[in-house]
């Protein structure tokens, strides 16, 4: 039996226990509580030229924001003076039916959008067609009853402007290699955080590899997806060489709810998302030996100093990672147990084994094969990474973290931020040390 065949058996096995489970406890179930759609009307922002500019009518909701003032503010801002109906509603397909191609659906499909979810499940199309709920990814959540759901791949993305992709970076290439006899002329946008697997490729490189002619970007920021099905205000960030593709995005997606900051540098946009996930499960680690807010703010900065030194290795420029996608991210994803990457190493810390935390989680945590993508490369590259290198000696090398983490404190003189004053170290003797796998003194 193909893997592919496995585990879609293995997610109707899934859906069927969550529908019981639904049934079953239906009181408890918010899904059974009537909601109403937050918005009744589309984004009235025109495609290019109001793209930034907040054009949604809000409709109160039960969520704890001040709607009524939301709604002040949204109508005030109000742009188009042409009234409710989109001048050109954009159709989207978000391939990829976890948390986050589905809160992403279902905020373009709010926005009035033609938003179509792709889910590689049959019996999943059905479910959602029917309860309109993600029982396995997000429970207790109405998506919109505008959004679309599609399980043949042909259907879905044909005829679409925009293709977002939100599976695992493990399945990113597969997907990308599904849909390329599809394409006419579709633009192409990750929503995915990691790295492939053995051949470090971010999911830009991936799009350049298999589909050099298309036109793409990447996105990510601080969007938990959850939080985003509550209506938490947030932000991300479109990154692209297309001025049109940064633009349509933004109409699309932008609401009062949820802004989107635009970018040409593509390259640190997608390492701050990939990135923050290895100090996620640092964080979520430490968290479980009762640390303090210096102690996480320590670690939270110097991650930042990581990332930014390896962005810098990969061609990305440094002051990206002061953005949403970069910080912003980082603390999002380090304080927040809605995190799975964060929850990986919080159940690491408390003596479980990688694979029991994995299979305990059961949803993707990209952040244990960055680990090792980064661990890997920081050390033939010689890039400064200590972090990233302890947190892959205590999963990896089964060594004890306390005396990692001691370790790591007993490192030598350093300086703040390397981009105001240079360490006092050349890279090459750095790089020695790593090597050798001796501690920085
Ligand atoms: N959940 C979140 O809050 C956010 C997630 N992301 C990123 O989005 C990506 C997807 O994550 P989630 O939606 O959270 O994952 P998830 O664990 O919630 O769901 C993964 C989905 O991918 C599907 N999938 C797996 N292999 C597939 C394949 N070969 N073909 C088609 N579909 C396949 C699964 O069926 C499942 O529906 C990850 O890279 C993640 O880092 C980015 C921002 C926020
Ligand atoms: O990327 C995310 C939030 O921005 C989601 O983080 P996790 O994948 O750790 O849940």
């Amino acid at each position: 039996m193909s893997a592919d065949k496995k585990n879609s058996e293995i997610e109707d096995k899934n859906m069927d226990q969550a529908e019981a489970i639904t049934n079953k406890d239906a009181t408890d179930d918010v899904e059974s509580e009537e909601e109403k759609p937050l918005f009744n009307s589309g984004i009235l922002a025109s495609l290019f030229d109001k793209a930034t500019k907040v054009g949604v009518k809000a409709k109160r909701d039960q969520s704890a924001l001040n709607t009524e003032e939301i709604e002040k503010k949204a109508r005030s801002n109000m742009s188009n003076p042409e009234g409710v109906t989109p001048p050109h509603q954009l159709r989207l397909a978000f391939l990829g039916g976890g948390s986050f191609g589905t809160a992403m659906s279902n905020l373009a499909a709010r926005n009035g959008c033609d938003s179509t979810l792709w889910v590689r499940n049959k019996r999943t199309v059905k479910s959602l067609q029917r309860s309109r709920v993600n029982k396995k990814y997000l429970p207790g959540y109405t998506l919109d009853e505008r959004l679309k759901y599609e399980h043949d791949l042909k259907a879905a993305v044909q005829d679409k402007d925009i293709i977002f992709v939100a599976v695992p970076s493990s399945a990113f290439r597969e997907t990308l290699r599904n849909i390329r006899p599809y394409l006419t002329g579709q633009s192409i946008v990750s929503l995915t955080k990691g790295m492939e697997k053995d051949t470090f490729s971010l999911m830009s490189d991936i799009i350049e590899q298999e589909l050099p002619e298309v036109n793409f970007g990447v996105m990510s920021g601080p969007n938990l997806a959850v939080e985003i099905m509550q209506n938490m205000p947030s932000a991300s960030v479109i990154a692209s060489d297309s001025e049109f593709l940064r633009h349509a995005v933004q109409s699309a997606l932008h609401s009062v709810f949820f802004r989107i900051f635009a970018s040409d540098d593509i390259k640190g946009v997608e390492l701050g998302g990939a990135l923050k996930n290895i100090y996620a499960i640092a964080m979520g680690m430490a968290a479980s030996y009762n640390v303090g807010e210096n102690t996480k703010a320590m670690l939270l900065t110097r991650a930042l100093a990581e990332m930014s030194r390896f962005g810098v290795a990969s061609g990305a420029n440094p002051l990206t990672f002061l953005g949403l996608s970069g910080v912003g991210d980082l603390y999002a994803t380090c304080s927040s147990e809605l995190s799975r990457n964060y929850r990986i190493g919080n159940m690491l810390g408390k003596g479980m084994s990688l694979e029991a935390a994995i299979k305990k989680l059961g949803q993707t945590a990209e952040g244990v094969n960055t680990i090792q993508q980064v661990h890997e490369k920081a050390m033939k590259l010689g890039i400064y990474m200590p972090i990233t290198h302890a947190l892959h000696a205590v999963i990896y090398d089964d060594q004890a973290a306390l005396g990692v983490a001691l370790h790591l404190m007993e490192s030598g003189f350093r300086s703040d931020v390397e981009f105001v004053m240079p360490h006092e170290y050349s890279n090459e003797a750095l790089n020695a040390k790593i090597t050798a796998g001796m501690p920085d003194k």
